[in-house]
């Protein structure tokens, strides 16, 4: 086992890590969403094993949008954990989680949450101590109202932030046996929508200096 596959959403979060990293780790714009990023991610990792050049880990990388109080724009996550925030059933009641729906267990694969490696969340934690660190949401469709920032933050007290990308390429990684983080630099706050206002230029300066300071 050799090398290290960064996957990203879009190609400017790509050439960021390019930037600081080189061509230390193989770095790939996978596209935006979980589905997409999933199944791309799963067949980089099967295309690499048939070649006879297996990755060794895969980290999923990208701007975010931070929870305001947890983490800055500007400013840096490790994912502690994916978690699959929308994946489930609405109800008149509210939100019910997939794995409260009474579906067998088998089909669920790692259920909605998907525990990062500890050692390379630890290792990350190290090489970024201003990073803040905690559960990483992915979701479908971007938030962009007070009603839905507190809903998701009710159900994920921890959360520090979330993105499009996160669970499904934990689950490419997963099925391939390999170890999954997901480092996130933030773009704007999760809350009412305001493109304007996303900062991608601090966020994707930020991305450079992490991968500059990861610790593979
Ligand atoms: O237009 C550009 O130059 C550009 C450069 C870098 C990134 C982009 C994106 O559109 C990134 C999309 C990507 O960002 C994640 N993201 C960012 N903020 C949020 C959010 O508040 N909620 C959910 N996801 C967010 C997400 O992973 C997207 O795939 C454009």
């Amino acid at each position: 086992m050799t090398g290290v596959l960064v996957v990203t959403a879009v190609p400017a979060e790509a050439e960021a890590i390019r930037a600081g990293r080189g061509p230390t780790v193989t770095v790939a714009p996978v596209g935006v969403g979980p589905a997409v990023a999933g199944a791309a991610t799963a067949r980089l990792l099967a295309l690499a094993e048939a070649a006879g050049r297996p990755y060794r880990l895969v980290v999923s990388a990208g701007v975010a949008g931070g929870f305001t109080g947890r983490v800055k724009v500007g400013g840096t996550v490790v994912g502690t954990s994916a978690v699959a925030a929308d994946l489930g059933a609405d109800s008149p009641t509210g939100f019910i989680p997939v794995d409260q729906l009474g579906m067998p267990a088998e089909l669920l694969g790692g259920g909605p949450t998907i525990t990062a490696d500890p050692t390379l969340v630890a290792a990350l934690r190290a090489a970024l101590p201003a990073a803040a660190a905690g559960p990483v949401l992915t979701v479908g469709t971007v938030t962009g109202t007070v009603a839905g920032t507190d809903a998701l933050l009710r159900r994920h007290p921890d959360a520090v932030a979330e993105a499009m990308e996160g669970y499904g390429v934990a689950v490419a990684a997963a099925h391939a046996g390999l170890p999954f983080v997901e480092l996130r630099t933030i773009s704007n706050p999760v809350g009412p929508r305001d493109r304007n206002a996303w900062r991608l230029r601090e966020a994707l300066t930020a991305l450079t200096e992490a991968a500059a300071a990861l610790p593979f």
